[in-house]
């Protein structure tokens, strides 16, 4: 099943888009029984089962069309425009056409974490099926037409994952986004592979989860980046309709910058239905576009603000739109932020971002964003009605976000690939935080989509081992984003290099307890987190442990999906991925663990590769060569070309010995069997988060360490911990990754590309020592 899928899976892709957002459209303009009636439609002739169902579709679409007609014929309009500016070719005629060649184009860039399609093949999508896609893409591209109805607002969960950016575009459909879900009712989440399943309550069972709470009570919103190509508030003259259509066309002038849909159109919070047929389907990111892909401006505006719109924004989008143009108005006169002006983002560094404001002394301009949105209260009581506006255009995008100015930076703590880490204090409050940046390498590209993805995660889970992000502040620069963390005084990699010793037993069972809760919240709520490793654990000075860097988590589900195995930091990375895997799941998160267990006993990195081949070579002289025996499958890996030395013995006992008198570190039975089970090679039979936890190396003595127990430590604060890696070990891992991701930009995949790959890899080894040079010299 997966194969075929595989087979297809560039039309796949484009079908499921087409089909989800129907789904997501559908709900949004008609009542509910419309809605469910055309979303069965829809998935009955996407899945070619229904002919009725492909009846009902036609009636509706000749209903629209009626309606349409007496209307005035914004329809028929519209669609000439779309099929115009994308070049045209549907098919069928309809709506659909044009816009399939428009993602066709964009499909092919993804974000690093995600699996080029190139194994998919037009030709493969069935004719039959376009013109029924196509069918209901043109009934959705009808409704939403209409404005949603006020009434169906709802709260607003700020993690939609991989939503459309033409979704988020159009004002009817953001509005409805809003609107249409109960206000508490979850969505079940797409079933687990059977050998994921962990219990009948997954994924809501017994975990904690607040997906909304902090967009309520932050009320957090993304500054506008598109002030200069919109139409000033008080010329909007246009409808919403013509509005969306503007945009359209502006996003499709924007070319490369544009970033197709993504076929999860809501969020199991989101999701506007229950019904158990929709199960599986908000699965689906393979379109999310590479790690690097960014959005316009244009898009940040109208993405950002779907994604972090806080329900009293959302209130405010759609009852008191007026109000909040006003302010926008009054903001922008007052502020003077034009394109031309001094805080363009293009003339703004990232020193001039953040210390330029520090220094006008905590009122710039954007700090009126603070004072004047403190309490919805206030602004209801401030802001004076105004004639109404269309949607996309109502939310001041200033308003409900503090300006970074409101606090001190006090140094940098560290710089990763994709943001700058600060310790800060809050000025009001004095608490010590940690500011993210996200890096814009390329500002005119616009906003990254893995930062976006970040935040959105990170601002909806909520566990105390992972790590909080309070709230999003912007810098003077309209594009600079800043994630509001709390200050965690090391990170285990750093920790661990100025350690003398390595962690006792008991502090590595305290550790593990911690990031394994952590690992099983995220799991249980469908996310993958891709990344784990020493550096991307935090840890305060309470012993508190806490996951940090979501920029290559992703949501997971059933059926699995072919993903790229680029993820992962070489040393962490499983098996499978290096072996070429594209389908897995929340196992490789495991065998991260197991290489973090490894080294946290240690002190050393367990498997420490230089090459992906190095790396598995490493792995199978500690662990033995696998086969098919003791990994069903494993000789159909696409990396199982090579014939691997085959090394019969697994040593890691050698390597954590039960006791020892020459320094190794000691592991007891119980320690050696969850190591070893973490470090199983199957992936369906590496242990589970859950089962982990549940492992009786935690109920043996010595007993995990409490937290509040645990040894601490100098601060690592006084000084840049990159820098500092630098100087003592630096990491080639870091360089070859950024260029594994690039790779994995550029569209190669599949067994060839990944054999490409793994030569460049290996010449990129060679020119490491360069790129370390170039790399140290950055930092001066
Ligand atoms: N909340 C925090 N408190 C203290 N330090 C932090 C915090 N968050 C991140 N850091 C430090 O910043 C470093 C980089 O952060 P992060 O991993 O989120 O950035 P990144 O650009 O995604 O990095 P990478 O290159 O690993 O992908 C971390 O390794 C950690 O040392």
């Amino acid at each position: 099943m997966a194969a075929g899928r595989h087979g297809g899976y560039r039309d796949n892709e484009f079908r499921d888009r087409e089909s989800n957002l129907d789904v997501s459209r559908r709900g949004f303009a008609n009542s509910k029984e419309d809605y469910d009636r055309v979303r069965n439609g829809g998935r009955d002739v996407v899945r070619g089962g229904s002919r009725d169902a492909r009846d009902r579709i036609r009636v509706r679409q000749k209903d629209i069309r009626e309606r349409e007609a007496s209307n005035g014929g914004h329809r028929s309009s519209s669609s000439r425009s779309d099929s115009g500016s994308s070049g045209g070719g549907g098919s069928d005629g309809g709506g659909l056409g044009p816009r399939r060649c428009g993602f066709s184009a964009k499909t092919m860039d993804r974000e690093p974490g995600e699996l080029s399609s190139e194994s998919g093949s037009d030709g493969a999508i069935e004719p039959e099926s376009m013109m029924k896609d196509s069918e209901v893409a043109n009934v959705e591209h009808n409704r939403t037409r209409s404005p949603p109805p006020p009434e169906k607002k709802r709260k607003f969960s700020p993690i939609v994952w991989d939503q459309d950016d033409k979704e988020v575009s159009e004002p009817s459909k953001t509005k409805s986004k809003v609107s249409t879900a109960p206000v508490t009712a979850l969505p079940p989440p797409p079933p687990l592979p059977k050998s994921f399943v962990r219990s009948p309550n997954v994924p809501y069972g017994g975990v904690e989860i607040h997906p909304v709470k902090k967009s309520e009570t932050k009320d957090v919103e993304l500054p506008e980046a598109t002030r200069a190509t919109m139409p000033s508030p008080g010329s909007h003259s246009m409808s919403p309709k013509q509005a969306w259509h503007n945009d359209r066309e502006a996003e499709q002038q924007e070319g490369e910058d544009y970033v197709p849909s993504h076929n999860i159109s809501s969020s199991r919070w989101a999701a506007v239905d229950n019904s158990p047929g929709d199960e599986g389907e908000i699965i689906d990111d393979e379109e999310l576009p590479r790690r690097k892909r960014r959005l316009s401006p244009e898009l940040l505006d109208t993405k950002l603000r779907n994604k972090l719109l806080s329900p009293v924004e959302a209130k405010k989008e759609g009852f008191d739109g007026g109000r909040a143009k006003s302010s926008e108005s009054d903001e922008r006169g007052s502020h003077g932020r034009t394109s031309s002006g001094d805080d363009h983002p293009g003339t703004a560094s990232e020193k001039d971002d953040y210390m330029e404001i520090d220094a006008q002394g905590g009122k710039s301009d954007t700090s009126i964003n603070h004072s004047e949105t403190d309490s919805e209260d206030e602004d209801d009581r401030r802001e004076t009605p105004e004639p109404p506006a269309p949607p996309q255009r109502m939310v001041n995008m200033l308003q409900g976000c503090r300006s970074v100015d409101e606090f001190e930076r006090l140094n940098k703590i560290d710089e990763g690939t994709y943001g700058v880490v600060y310790r800060a204090r809050d000025k009001k409050t004095g608490e010590i935080v940690a500011l993210k940046k996200v890096k814009m390498e390329k500002e005119r590209e616009g906003f990254p989509l893995t930062s976006l993805r970040e935040i959105n995660i990170l601002l909806s889970f909520h566990h105390p081992s992972i790590v909080d992000v309070k709230e999003v502040v912007v810098g003077s620069s309209l594009d600079s984003i800043f994630m509001v963390m709390e200050y965690m005084e090391h990170d285990l990699k750093g920790l661990m290099e100025a350690m003398k010793q390595p962690f006792s037993q008991s502090e590595v069972k305290c550790l593990m307890i911690q990031l394994l809760e952590g690992v099983k919240y995220l799991h249980d709520n469908w996310v993958l987190h891709r990344d784990l490793k020493t550096s991307n654990l935090l840890l305060n000075n309470r012993g508190e442990l806490k996951i940090c860097d979501f920029g290559l988590a992703r949501q997971y589900g059933s059926p699995l999906k072919p993903y790229t195995h680029l993820v992962v930091t070489l040393w962490y990375r499983a098996p499978e991925l290096l072996l070429g895997s594209k389908q897995y799941s929340t196992a490789i998160d495991m065998w991260s663990l197991g290489c973090i267990m490894a080294e946290l006993l240690s002190k050393e990195p367990l498997f420490n590769g230089k090459t992906e081949f190095d790396q598995l070579d490493k792995i199978f002289k500690i662990l033995g060569t696998p086969n098919e025996t003791i990994w069903p499958g494993f000789s159909k890996l696409p990396g199982v070309k090579v014939n691997f030395v085959k090394h019969q013995y697994n040593l890691l006992r050698k390597k954590f010995p039960a006791t020892s008198f020459t320094g190794s570190p000691v592991l007891s039975d119980a320690g050696f069997d969850l190591l070893n089970k973490l470090l199983t090679y199957d992936p369906e039979k590496r242990i589970t988060a859950e089962a982990a936890l549940n492992h009786e190396w935690f109920h043996e003595v010595p007993l995990p360490k409490s937290k509040e127990f645990m040894p601490t430590f100098p601060a690592q604060h006084a000084q840049d911990r990159r820098m500092r890696r630098v100087l003592k070990s630096p990491d080639p891992l870091e360089e070859q990754r950024r260029k594994e991701l690039q790779q994995g930009e550029s569209g190669t995949g599949g067994i060839f590309g990944y054999w490409e790959r793994w030569v460049c890899l290996e010449l990129q080894s060679i020119h490491f020592p360069l790129n370390t040079i170039n790399w140290i010299q950055d930092l001066n």
